[in-house]
C-alpha cells in the first residue's frame, strides 16, 4: 500500500509536485479512474483529458492518457494547455462519460492537481470520488509494498490504435462562449479594459475574444510563468497588485480576473477598488434577471453573500444553500432549472451553459453589464446596494497547527461563543464548518479548507468597520482557542 494518502477534497486531489503529486500516484489514480469507469459501464463513452500551465501538467496529463488507453478507454487529449471550463465543455459537448482537468487551480505554483468531471461537465459528484477513493484502497491493498502501479502504454501506440485521439479543445468551447454572449452590445460601448489571466489558463483566450468584439484590450500576466509570478494565481486582494497599478495606468474601464485555471472570476474597478466575487454574482444575478429575463433556482455555497438571498426573494426565485463546493451546486442543477450557482470563491456558473463554472464566461458577462448600464462595476455594485443594503465581506486565511485547527472546531460545536464585537450572536449554523449568525446582514463563518491547509475565517457586515470589528474579535477567538 502506498503511504500516500490520496484524497479528493472540496475539488479533486491537490498535492505538492514531488512530494506526492508524482507520476506514480497520478498513474495510481488514473487506474483507479479506468476501473471505476469500467464498472460504473461509462468508460466506452471515452474521457477528455486537458491540463494547464503548471510545472509538468502536460506531462501529468500524458500519463493519465497512457494508462486510459491501455485500459482500453478512448481518451480525448488536449494538445495545448486549455481553461477547465473548455475541457468541461468537450465532455459536455462530446457527450463524454468524464473528464480529467490536470490542475492546482488556484493554490501556490508548488501544488499541481487531479480534477474528475462527471458526465454532465462540472465536478464529480461526491458519491462517485468516494468510489474512486476506495477503488484506489482496494488497488493499492493488492498490489506489494513499495511496488509502483504500471506506466500504462506507449503513447505513440496509443494514437497509432486510435484510442488517444488529440483534439483542440480550446475551439469549441470558444464557439460556444460566442453563442452567450451580446456581441452587438459589447460592440457599440467601445470598452477599454485590461485582462488579467494571472499567467493561467485563459491567457490569450478571453483577451483575443473581446479584441474581436471591439474592446480596447491590454492583456497583463499573459506570459507563460509556472511560477505565477510569486503570487497564487487566486483572484483575491492580495493577489492582483499588479492589476490594480495596470487599471491605473492605462485609465481603463475595469480588469477582468480569471484564476490559474479559468474557472473562476475576479474583477478590479477603473479606481482600483477590487470587485469581489460576492459582488460579481450579485451583479450577475441581477443581469439575467433584469436585462435578459431569465429564471430559475439561485444556488449558493455557504460562504456566499446574502445579497444573493435578498435578490433572490425579491425576484422570487427559488433559493438553496449548499456546502461549500461546486459539486453541490450541479447537484441541484442536475436536478432542477438553475438559473445561477455560485461561490465566494468566485466559481459561478449559468444557465444555458452547463453546470460547471466558468470564470471567462463571467467575464465576458460583466463586460456586458458595464455595456449595458454605461456604468463601471463599482458604480452598479453601489446603485444595487443602495437598492438591496450595504453589504461588505473580508476572508482571512489561517495556518494553524493540526491540534490547534482539531481545538477550535471541537470548541465551535461544543461551546461557540454567544457573542463577539460586542454583538450577540443569534444561532449557529453547522452545514459546513460554523457560521454565527448576528441579523439579516451579518455574519461570521470559520471553517477548515478542503484543498488546502488553512482555516479560513469568513465575515460579511453593514459597513466595512463592522466586518472588521467581526473580523478582530473572530481571529483574537482563534488566538484564544488554537493558539494561532
Ligand atoms: O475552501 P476550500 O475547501 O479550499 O474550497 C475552495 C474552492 O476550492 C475549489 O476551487 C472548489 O472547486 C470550489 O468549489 C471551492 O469553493
Amino acid at each position: 500500500m502506498s503511504d500516500v494518502s490520496i484524497r479528493f477534497g472540496t475539488d479533486g486531489w491537490r498535492a505538492v509536485i514531488a512530494e506526492d503529486f508524482t507520476f506514480a500516484n497520478v498513474r495510481r489514480v488514473a487506474w483507479a479512474l479506468a476501473e471505476h469507469l469500467q464498472a460504473s459501464g461509462r468508460a466506452r463513452q471515452g474521457v477528455a483529458v486537458g491540463y494547464d500551465c503548471r510545472f509538468l501538467s502536460d506531462r501529468f496529463a500524458a500519463a493519465v492518457a497512457s494508462v486510459l488507453a491501455a485500459a482500453d478507454i478512448p481518451v480525448i487529449l488536449s494538445p495545448t494547455a486549455c481553461p477547465t471550463p473548455a475541457l468541461s465543455w468537450a465532455v459536455v459537448s462530446r457527450r463524454l462519460g468524464a473528464g480529467v482537468m490536470i490542475t492546482a487551480s488556484h493554490n501556490p505554483p508548488e501544488y499541481n492537481g487531479f480534477k474528475l468531471k462527471g458526465w454532465f461537465g462540472g465536478p464529480a459528484l461526491p458519491e462517485e470520488t468516494q468510489q474512486l477513493e476506495s477503488i484506489l484502497a482496494r488497488q493499492e491493498a493488492a498490489r506489494r509494498p513499495g511496488q509502483e502501479p504500471p506506466r500504462g502504454m506507449d503513447l505513440d501506440e496509443a494514437r497509432r490504435l486510435g484510442r488517444v485521439e488529440e483534439a483542440d479543445l480550446i475551439g469549441p468551447y470558444v464557439e460556444q462562449l460566442r453563442r452567450l454572449v451580446d456581441w452587438e452590445r459589447l460592440r457599440s460601448a467601445r470598452l477599454r479594459v485590461v485582462v488579467d489571466p494571472m499567467h493561467g489558463a485563459a491567457r490569450g483566450i478571453l483577451a483575443q475574444l473581446l479584441r474581436e468584439a471591439g474592446l480596447e484590450v491590454t492583456e497583463i500576466r499573459g506570459e507563460w510563468n509556472p511560477g505565477f509570478g510569486g503570487l497564487a494565481p487566486e483572484p483575491i486582494a492580495r493577489n492582483l497588485g499588479p492589476a490594480i497599478e495596470a487599471v491605473q495606468r492605462l485609465q481603463a474601464q475595469a480588469v477582468l480576473v480569471t484564476d490559474g485555471d479559468g474557472d473562476r472570476v475576479g474583477a478590479v474597478d477603473a479606481t482600483g477598488e477590487v470587485v469581489d466575487a460576492q459582488r460579481i454574482f450579485a451583479l450577475l444575478l441581477q443581469h439575467l434577471v433584469e436585462v435578459r429575463g431569465w429564471r430559475g433556482a439561485v444556488i449558493k455555497t455557504f460562504a456566499g453573500t446574502r445579497m444573493v438571498d435578498k435578490l433572490a426573494a425579491r425576484y422570487g426565485l427559488p433559493f438553496r444553500e449548499t456546502p461549500i463546493g461546486f459539486k453541490h451546486v450541479c447537484e441541484h442543477a442536475l436536478k432542477e432549472d438553475v438559473l445561477i450557482g455560485g461561490e465566494e470563491s468566485g466559481g459561478i456558473g449559468i444557465k444555458n451553459h452547463m453546470p460547471e463554472r466558468d470564470g471567462l464566461l463571467c467575464n465576458l458577462l460583466l463586460a456586458e453589464i458595464m455595456a449595458t448600464r454605461g456604468r463601471t462595476l463599482a458604480e452598479q455594485v453601489r446603485a444595487l446596494m443602495a437598492e438591496i443594503g450595504p453589504h461588505h465581506f473580508q476572508r482571512r486565511d489561517l495556518r494553524l497547527s493540526a491540534e490547534g485547527k482539531d481545538r477550535l472546531l471541537r470548541r465551535l460545536a461544543e461551546d461557540p461563543p454567544s457573542r463577539l464585537a460586542g454583538w450577540p450572536v443569534e444561532r449557529v449554523d453547522p452545514l459546513d464548518g460554523y457560521k454565527l449568525i448576528f441579523g439579516p446582514s451579518r455574519w461570521i463563518l470559520f471553517r477548515a479548507s478542503g484543498t488546502e491547509p488553512v482555516v479560513r475565517v469568513y465575515a460579511e457586515a453593514e459597513s466595512p468597520e463592522a466586518v472588521e470589528a467581526l473580523l478582530a474579535d473572530g481571529l483574537r477567538f482563534v488566538d484564544a482557542v488554537a493558539g494561532a
